[in-house]
């Protein structure tokens, strides 16, 4: 780590001697641009970085690309969109070794018959190495179900159409059990609060941010996110929010307050920060203009004034810096 490089806050580097950095996974996109068949531009120039241990959420109001960015960093992009940019995993251009990512999709692909148990088993039977015995590989499925707070529908079938079965949210959760069995390094997920209510949400982020840094090892995770409540909010270290493919905000989740603010758009007291973000971005909100939302301002205004003082601030030097810092060192 060079000495006089200043770290964002919410950046780990300034400590990255340590094993638990070195193991991890350093991801870092620049000038990320994805394009439709037909040129329509879905993200445009995007810049950022995840490291270990540190939780990545990103937010944005319907359609802005949040699930094209994660399939973008996931490398799961589709032929039917063209990328452009750099993604690089510790620096370079390279593919992970088997079992160092994973990814929870939105859709719950799970089998209707199997009970939770069995689900969570057979796939830690498949997934994880033959040199681990099979009691371990159950003891680990059972144990990683009680993480995500399942223990009680252990025994329920999984159910589905005309059966019934788990609700939503215990879908959600199972489909999570299924992916974290391998402890991946790099961890991806879709929506994974969509479904459940608010203590539950604030239960599945809690055991996602532990794992960030679990058995001393450093874990990556980005989550795209649609409504955390102010605890969900808090357990990111950093935030890029999107607004129509451009970005209007990436950097710590503690700094986000300040940059509205300091652009005319300072949250209200007592209102859930992440809530003021979406709103002040979202022009579905167009109505709240006529009762003095966002100073009156159009929308559309609102988000071209954040998304150019974003490009011209601190926080993006630092961001670029960080960029060119992680790719030079690793
Ligand atoms: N393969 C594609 N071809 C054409 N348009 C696409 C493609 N994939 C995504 N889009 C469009 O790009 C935009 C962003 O889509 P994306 O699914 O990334 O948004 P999102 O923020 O995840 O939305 P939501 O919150 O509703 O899930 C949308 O307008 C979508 O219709």
């Amino acid at each position: 780590m060079a000495e006089n490089l200043n770290p964002m806050p919410g950046s780990n580097t300034g400590s990255r001697s340590n094993r638990f950095m070195e193991d991890g996974v350093f991801l870092t996109w620049d000038d990320l641009w994805v394009t439709a068949a037909g040129g329509r531009p879905i993200l445009q120039g995007l810049a950022g970085y995840a490291h270990p241990g540190e939780l990545l959420a990103i937010m944005g109001p319907s359609g802005c690309g949040k699930s094209t960015l994660l399939d973008s960093l996931a490398g799961r992009q589709g032929p039917k969109t063209r990328q452009e940019g750099d993604i690089l995993i510790n620096g370079r251009k390279q593919a992970l070794a088997y079992g160092t990512s994973a990814y929870v999709t939105q859709d719950d692909a799970l089998i209707s018959t199997l009970t939770v148990r069995e689900a969570v088993y057979y796939s830690a039977q498949l997934q994880l190495p033959d040199t681990m015995a099979k009691s371990e590989k159950k003891e680990r499925a059972e144990t990683t179900i009680r993480e995500m707070g399942l223990q009680d529908a252990m025994d329920t079938r999984i159910g589905g159409w005309g059966a019934k079965g788990l609700s939503g949210g215990q879908k959600r959760r199972v489909s999570i059990c299924i992916e974290i069995l391998t402890s991946p390094k790099l961890l991806f997920l879709d929506e994974p609060t969509s479904g459940l209510d608010s203590a539950a949400s604030y239960y599945v982020m809690s055991r996602i941010a532990s794992l960030s840094q679990k058995d001393n090892i450093g874990r990556t995770i980005i989550a795209s996110i649609h409504q955390p409540s102010s605890e969900v909010f808090q357990l990111f270290t950093n935030l890029y929010l999107l607004s129509a493919g451009k970005t209007v905000y990436f950097g710590p989740v503690s700094a986000a307050n300040e940059f509205f603010a300091l652009n005319g758009f300072p949250c209200p007291s007592l209102q859930n920060p992440s809530d003021h973000f979406l709103k002040t971005i979202n022009k579905d909100f167009e109505k709240d203009i006529e009762l003095g939302f966002a100073n009156g301002i159009p929308t559309q205004e609102v988000i071209d004034i954040l998304v150019k003082s974003y490009k011209s601030s601190d926080i993006y030097q630092m961001v670029q810096k960080e960029i060119a810092q992680i790719c030079k060192q690793i």
